[in-house]
């Protein structure tokens, strides 16, 4: 049995963000990532900063956590990170959790593909636009988003780009045009990761969303979309573990 490197399993709590927001569920947040985002919101997952909270947890002991965290209170369980995409043996969480009538969402940047990619319920691919300072490598998400479709999965696939200012949205346009029957979502960026009062940070946030909202209301490009804020901010802030 893998291993995985494991930093957070919490809830159950709503699913903050994209295509199955509000959803009641339970967070299992692995450690590593592939890239380093200017303004992840996450970054104790793969800056070193929490190395010493990882747990190399079997499948078996992952869901034990979920169940003594969540009870019989949940039946979603959502997988993020760091990049869940880096651990090649995740089926061996996935099937299980399936068993027990579980559905099992991913989060993921679209820089990794693994074959389990065809069992997630709720698959968000989240490739990063300028202001994050990463590239897209386009050749591998075409491949991604390809493989998906043969399967039949795309259904089950959203894409989520987050939009910090007018550069990321033409990025966000971009992307929406050149897979146009995906699901697609705007995400408000949230750039004031260090603020701990959750009302303070609500009304910033809200104002950003009003000038997400406004900026896609104005383009031709961005008609079938969803725009949204990550609810969970507005309600906790930046406060760990919700
Ligand atoms: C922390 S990431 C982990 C999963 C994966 N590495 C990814 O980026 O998709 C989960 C989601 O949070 C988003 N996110 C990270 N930092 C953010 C921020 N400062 N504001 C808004 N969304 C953010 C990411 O774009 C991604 O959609
Ligand atoms: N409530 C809640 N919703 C979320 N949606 C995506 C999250 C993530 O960090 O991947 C997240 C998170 O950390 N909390
Ligand atoms: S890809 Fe995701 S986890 Fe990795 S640095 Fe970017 S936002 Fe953070
Ligand atoms: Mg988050």
């Amino acid at each position: 049995m893998a291993k995985f490197p494991v930093l957070e399993i919490f809830g159950p709590t709503i699913q903050g963000e994209g295509m199955v927001v509000g959803r009641k569920t339970m967070f299992v947040r692995t450690a590593g990532c592939d890239y380093s985002c200017a303004w992840c919101d996450s970054a104790f997952t793969w800056d070193g900063s929490a190395k010493e909270e990882i747990e190399k947890l079997e499948a078996d002991e992952i869901i034990a956590r979920l169940q003594e965290e969540g009870g019989d209170h949940f039946d979603h369980v959502t997988i993020s990170g760091g990049n869940p995409a880096l651990l090649a043996r995740l089926d061996e969480l996935i099937d299980p959790l399936h068993e027990l009538g579980i559905e099992v969402a991913l989060e993921t940047q679209g820089s990794r593909w693994q074959d389990w990619f065809t069992e997630i319920d709720d698959l968000t691919i989240s490739p990063k636009p300028p202001s994050s300072k990463m590239n897209t490598n386009w050749e591998t998400l075409d491949l991604i988003l390809e493989k998906l479709d043969d399967a039949g999965r795309s259904k089950n696939v959203s894409l989520k780009v987050v939009i910090f200012d007018k550069e990321d949205l033409a990025y966000a346009e971009y992307v929406h045009k050149r897979y146009p029957n995906l699901s697609f979502f705007l995400q408000v960026g949230n750039d004031d990761l260090e603020e701990d009062s959750p009302s303070g940070l609500a009304s910033t946030l809200l104002s950003k969303y009003e000038w997400l909202i406004d900026q896609v209301m104005a383009s031709s490009a961005l008609n079938r979309v969803r725009v949204l804020p990550q609810v969970h901010t507005l309600v906790w802030g930046n406060k760990r573990g919700v």
